[in-house]
C-alpha cells in the first residue's frame, strides 16, 4: 500500500538527514532566518476571496505520473501569486511526486506568499528542515502519525514559527485530531490507500468539526461547481493542484475557477 511504502522511504530519508546534520546545527541556521509569513492568517482574516485558496506546485503524482511537462516551479509560483492565491503548497517529496526541497527554497526567494511544505512528515528532523528551506507551514497527515506525534509536531512547528495543516480522511482520524488544539484542519477527499477521490468526504466529516476551526477541503477539485458545493457544505478554503497544473496559464485558471463564485463576495 502506498502510505506504508512512502513511510518506509521517509524513514530512510530521515536516517540520511540525521547523518548529514544535527538539530543543533539546524537551529543555528534557523536563528538567522527572517520570520515566517502567517500561513493560517492568510487563510482566515487575510483571505482575498470568500473561499480561501492554497494553490499547489505539483509536477507529478503516484497515481497520475507526470502531470505537467513544462514544469518550472518558480514561474508557476509567480503566476499563482499574480492571480492572488492566499497560500502556495509545494510538494518536496522526490520519489513519488518528483518534488524537491530546492523548489521550495527557490519559490521562497521569488514570492511573498505563505508556503506550505507538502511532504510526509514522520520525524522532528524534517520539521527543522522544513523551516530551513523556507516553509511557513507544514502538513501533518493523521493517517501516518499517532495522536501524540501530531501534538508534539504541532508544538515544535509553533516553536519554530510555523503553522500546521493537520490532514484527515476519515472519522477515526478526525476524532483523534479533535482531541488536540489544531485550528487548521485539512479534509483530504482522496483516500491515500486507494487514490479514489470523492468530494463528499468533506461534507461527511465537516459536521463533526466544532465552530472556530478553519477547514481546508483538499484534492480532486476542478470546477466552479465544485467550489460552489464546497462553499455550501462549509469549507473555508480549498487546496488545488492538478486542475491548475493541467492548464497552460495557471493565472487564468485560478481566476476562472475562483472568480465567478468567490472573487467579489468576501464576507
Ligand atoms: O492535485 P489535487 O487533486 O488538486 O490535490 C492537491 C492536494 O490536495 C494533494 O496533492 C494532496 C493532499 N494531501 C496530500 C498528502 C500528500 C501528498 C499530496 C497530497
Amino acid at each position: 500500500m502506498f502510505l506504508d511504502k512512502i513511510v518506509v522511504t521517509k524513514r530512510e530519508e530521515v536516517a540520511q538527514l540525521k547523518q548529514s546534520t544535527s538539530i543543533a546545527e539546524m537551529e543555528k541556521t534557523i536563528a538567522a532566518l527572517p520570520a515566517c509569513l502567517g500561513f493560517e492568517k492568510a487563510l482566515t482574516e487575510g483571505r482575498k476571496r470568500k473561499t480561501g485558496l492554497i494553490a499547489e506546485v505539483k509536477k507529478a503524482s503516484p497515481s497520475k505520473g507526470l502531470i505537467r511537462a513544462d514544469f518550472d516551479p518558480v514561474l508557476l509560483a509567480r503566476a499563482y501569486e499574480q492571480a492572488g492565491t492566499d497560500c502556495i503548497s509545494v510538494l518536496t517529496d522526490v520519489q513519488y511526486f518528483q518534488g524537491a526541497n530546492e523548489y521550495l527554497s527557490r519559490i521562497r526567494e521569488a514570492v511573498r506568499v505563505p508556503l506550505l511544505r507538502k511532504d510526509f512528515t514522520i520525524d522532528e528532523h524534517q520539521i527543522y528542515e522544513a523551516r530551513m528551506i523556507g516553509a511557513d507551514a507544514i502538513l501533518l497527515i493523521a493517517a501516518i502519525l499517532t495522536t501524540e506525534q501530531i501534538r508534539d509536531f504541532m508544538a515544535l512547528s509553533r516553536d519554530l514559527g510555523m503553522d500546521t495543516l493537520v490532514e484527515v480522511h476519515d472519522a477515526e482520524e478526525l476524532e483523534r485530531v479533535l482531541t488536540l488544539d489544531a485550528t487548521l484542519i485539512g479534509i483530504n477527499n482522496r483516500n491515500l490507500h486507494t487514490f479514489v477521490t470523492d468530494l463528499r468526504t468533506t461534507e461527511q466529516l465537516i459536521g463533526q468539526i466544532p465552530a472556530g476551526k478553519t477547514i481546508v477541503s483538499e484534492s480532486g477539485i476542478s470546477g466552479v461547481e465544485d467550489i460552489a458545493y464546497l462553499q455550501q457544505v462549509g469549507a473555508d478554503a480549498v487546496l488545488i493542484g492538478e486542475h491548475f497544473m493541467r492548464k497552460p496559464s495557471v493565472t487564468e485558471a485560478v481566476r476562472e475557477l475562483m472568480g465567478p463564485l468567490a472573487a467579489a463576495v468576501k464576507e
